[in-house]
Parts: structure tokens; sequence; C-alpha cells
């Protein structure tokens, strides 16, 4: 008999208008990793939810190493030795990382805190499973990638042996991923069995033993990962082939549409004194995709910040069109050409308690064909948010109704990349546009842009994803340490020797190629 550590039998979820998971099965052996993959909006979250306790499924049964439980809430399944690291981490930001992993669990002698206990204990695990932290440091000022090894922690430190991990690698660098799957190797090794919700078929081959999958809400089946390929994969998913490369021919590239000059960015840190974005010049062109690599945080979000507005530049400018833009307002940019996929989808890119309708003409609504002498005119939002929403396949229960903060995290970002792509532009820049999306959404989106810009769009696409990079970009500038080090043709360049450039151990002489045509 298999040896089941979790099982959870016929799980079905509603929400209104929507059934999340319907009639579920998900079978976790002991010792094992076993992915969860499924379309954006097919159920994974919430699956993952009802186990830690978050939901409370309408039907359905859970069990626990053979006996059948009720998990009424995450102390629940913290008691039966489930953890959960969540999509959005769940950190104190203003306490250290010590304090972070006993909250909640701290142990007093005489009225006193025994943090010594607990510091020793956390430095132990740390040691042995390979996850370098340090405990005095506050959460706010560490990596992301080390948050994420603190509430690695925090569940080893209440000793589950179970482990959600709910897209873990969506905020992570490439580096900080290898890690993080050396980590789950050494998870299992020490008898922890984990659930892995990703859409990075790479990620599921490298690490994952088997793999379940949901399409719309139903369980599809589950695989064994070494026995199928990463397209068998996404077919079962997707229900359809995929293409995970892109067409595209080369580009033919216009006049001018974005002209950085000389930029620079200061630290708002006191004592920082290093140039966040130091003395970047570039141009893009209409009808060319030029995409920036590097590592997160070589000034990748400072340099966007500058050219859209939502942060100071403290020299250098920005033009548009020929139009200097540097002193102009954000909607200036944006009703002059500027769309933006934003980094940050929340902070940035939506507005979480307005509906979908209202979020996909957030840029527009002032405009005539929206708006009459201050009113809105809603028939003519509703029927514009219905066909993006038809066109670029947004999932959710209520449709153009729908508050956003109830969306998955693909689907809210499908009405941010629809909503900009949308309207009218001449340059879109995308920070990370598929970020969270599955194969199929990527391929669309992949497509879309490549389209947009042989109907003579500019495209500045900043991405983290190599594959990304190199499939889709026309020219590659390499961002390190603020600067510009190399302008590469993704044609001649190798994955291997872009990473040299992004980690700094290689650069270009850039003199007289800056602000060249
Ligand atoms: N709290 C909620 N209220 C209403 N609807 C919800 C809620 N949570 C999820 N849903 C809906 O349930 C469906 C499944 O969402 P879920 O987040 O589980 O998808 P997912 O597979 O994790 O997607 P993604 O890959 O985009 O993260 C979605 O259509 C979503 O809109």
């Amino acid at each position: 008999m298999d040896n089941y550590i979790i099982e959870m039998l016929g799980i079905t979820k509603e929400f209104p208008g929507i059934i999340a998971n319907d009639n579920i099965t998900l079978q976790l052996k002991k010792g094992e990793i076993h992915a969860l993959l499924g379309e954006n909006g097919a159920g994974k979250s919430t699956l993952m939810s009802v186990l830690f306790g978050l939901y409370q499924p309408e039907k359905g049964v859970i069990r626990v190493k053979g006996q059948e439980v009720r998990i009424k809430g995450p102390l629940d399944a913290n008691a039966l030795g489930i953890g959960m690291v969540h999509q959005h981490f769940k950190l104190v930001h203003n306490f250290t990382v010590l304090q972070n992993i006993v909250l909640g669990m701290e142990t007093v002698k005489h009225g006193l805190l025994k943090m010594d206990d607990a510091r020793k204990k956390v430095m132990e695990l740390s040691e042995r499973y390979g996850l370098y932290i340090d405990p005095d440091a506050l959460i706010e000022d560490i990596t992301v990638g080390m948050q994420q090894r603190v509430e690695i922690l925090k569940m080893l430190y209440r000793d589950n042996e179970i482990m959600i991990f709910d897209e873990p690698t969506a905020v992570l660098t490439p580096q900080e991923i290898d890690e993080l799957m050396q980590i789950m190797r050494n998870l299992v090794e020490e008898g922890k069995s984990i659930l892995f919700i990703t859409h990075k078929l790479d990620e599921i081959k490298a690490v994952a033993d088997r793999c379940s999958v949901l399409r719309r809400g139903k369980y599809i089946g589950t695989v064994d990962v070494a026995s199928v390929s990463k397209e068998e994969m996404s077919e079962m998913m997707v229900g359809r082939k995929v293409s995970l490369t892109v067409e595209k021919t080369p580009a033919s590239p216009g006049k001018t549409i974005l002209e950085v000059d000389h930029i620079s960015v200061k630290s708002h840190l006191e004592g920082h004194t290093k140039l966040l974005v130091n003395d970047v010049s570039f141009q893009v062109r209409s009808g060319e995709i030029v995409c920036i690599a590097g590592i997160d945080g070589n000034g990748q979000t400072e340099l966007v910040h500058a050219i859209t507005g939502l942060g100071a530049m403290s020299s250098g400018s920005v033009a548009l069109n020929g139009e200097d833009v540097t002193k102009k307002t954000i909607r200036h940019r944006n009703t002059h050409g500027l769309s933006h996929v934003p980094e940050d989808r929340h902070k940035h890119g939506l507005v979480l308690d307005y509906n979908l309708a209202y979020n996909l003409v957030l840029q527009q609504y002032f405009e005539p064909r929206f708006q009459k002498a201050s009113f809105l005119k809603n028939e003519e939002i509703y029927k514009y948010a219905d066909q993006l929403i038809e066109q670029y396949d947004i999932r959710s229960g209520e449709g153009a109704d729908t508050v956003v903060r109830s969306m998955s995290g693909g689907n809210q970002q499908k009405a941010i990349v629809a909503r900009e792509i949308a309207r009218e532009h001449d340059i879109l820049l995308a920070v990370q546009p598929t970020r969270g999306l599955d194969v199929g959404a990527i391929e669309y989106i992949h497509r879309e842009l490549v389209k947009q810009r042989d109907a003579g769009a500019a495209i500045l696409l900043i991405s983290l994803e190599l594959d990304e990079v190199m499939n889709l970009s026309d020219r590659i500038l390499v961002m390190f340490e603020g600067s510009i080090v190399a302008e590469l043709d993704p044609q001649e360049v190798t994955v291997q020797e872009l990473g040299l450039y992004m980690a700094g151990s290689k650069r270009q002489d850039m003199a007289g190629k800056a602000g060249e045509a």
C-alpha cells in the first residue's frame, strides 16, 4: 500500500460565481516533492488554503497519516505538522529574523523569554538545512531570498513535517531559485514531504517526484515527473499544445520613441553615497523590443521609476516622441504614448478593492469615451472590459464585476497586461510582464508583444527570466550596479555569456555607445 501522509479526497470549494475546487483529489506520499500544476485560476492556491485551514470546503475529506481530520484554521494545521509559505510572505517587517521565527512559539522562564535557547535551535536548523540567515537583521533590511529562508525556518522551528510552498520561485532570482531547489532536496532527505506550486516546468523537472494537474477547478491526473516531457505536462494542464518558444522575424526599427539621457538616481537612505542608477543613456525605437537584463536589485526598479515618473531622478532627462517629459506628471506621460506594466502589481498596478471593469480603465476613465460631464459611462466601460476579458482570457468568478482582490494572482497580472497593451501607446514599458502566468498565458502575451512590435510599437522589457530575455528581445542591455555594462545581440550571445555580464564578471567598453541611435 502507498504510504500517503496527506490525502485530500473529493474536495469542493465554491466562491461566488465559481467552483474553485470541484471534487479534487490529491495524495501526497511521505518524503516526496509533489508539484501542483495548473493554469491561472485553476484552483491551486485555494486547494492549499483548504489544507492549511484557511478555507472550509463544502465537500470532501482530508486525511493525515490515514486519520480523517478537520482543519479549522492554521493552528490546527500546525498541530498536524502542516506548514505553508505563502505567495506573499507573512513576516513582521520591523521585527528581527529571530523574533519572526519564534513568534507565537516563545518559551518563558520566570517571566522572561528564553531567547537564547530559541537562538540555538534556530542556528542549528539553519546549519543542518543550509538555510543561511542573519538572526539579528530586521526583515525590512534583508533580501526576498532571505525572507523566504526565514519562512522555511519558521516551519522547521514548529517541527512541520508537511510543507506547502505556494509559487515560491516567482519572487526569486535565478541563483536563489537554484538554492531553493537544493534546500527542498535537503528537506525531503531529512524526511519532510513537500507540496510545491509552480508554473515553471523546468523546476518541476528539476526537483519534483510527482505532479498533479488541475484545470478549471477540476482534477486532471497525477504523473511521475521522470516519465513525462515538459510538453506533455503543459498539454495536460492547458488542454492543447503550447509552444514553449517565441516565433518572430528580425526587427525593423524606425524612429526613436524613448530617449533616456544620462539618468542618475541617488539613494534615499542615509549614508548611501553610491548611485542606484549611474549615468544611464539609451534609446528605444519603434518596431523593436529592447530588454534590460540584470540580476534583481541592480537599479532596474529605480530606472523604471525615473522613466515613468513614479520616482525621482537626480540628473538626466527622459524624452517621449521627442518631447522632454522629465518634469511632467505620470498622467502626462501615460497620455503621451507611455504604457507601463509595473513590477509591483498590488502597489502600482491595481486598485484591489475596485472591480475588474474599473481596473481595466484606470488609465483611461477620464477620456470622453468613458466619461461625460464628470459621470462615468458605465455601459461603455463594461463593454470595453468584457472585450478585454474575453480576448485575454481573464478568469474570475463574476467577470467584470469581480473585486480584483479576490482574483488569482495570475489573473490579476493578466488584467494589467491586457489594460496596458490594449490602450493606445507608442512605447510599452513591461516589467516582468509574465510573472506568475501559466505557460498558455505566457505564450499569448509573448505573441502579443511581438505583434505590437510588428505594428510599430517600441517595447522596453525588464525581465529576470533569461529564457524570456533571449527569446523575445531584439537588443539586450545589461544592467549591473546601476550602469549599463553591455549591449548585446541575442542572436550572437550565449546564455552563459549573458550571465557573466549580469554578474559583473565581464563588461564592454560603453564609451561612445551611449546615446548612439
Ligand atoms: N477569496 C476568494 N473569493 C472569491 N473568489 C476567489 C477567492 N479566492 C479564489 N477565488 C477564485 O477562485 C479561482 C481559483 O483561484 P486560485 O487562486 O485558487 O487559482 P490558482 O490556480 O492558484 O491561480 P494562479 O496560478 O493565478 O495563482 C479564481 O477564479 C479566483 O478568482
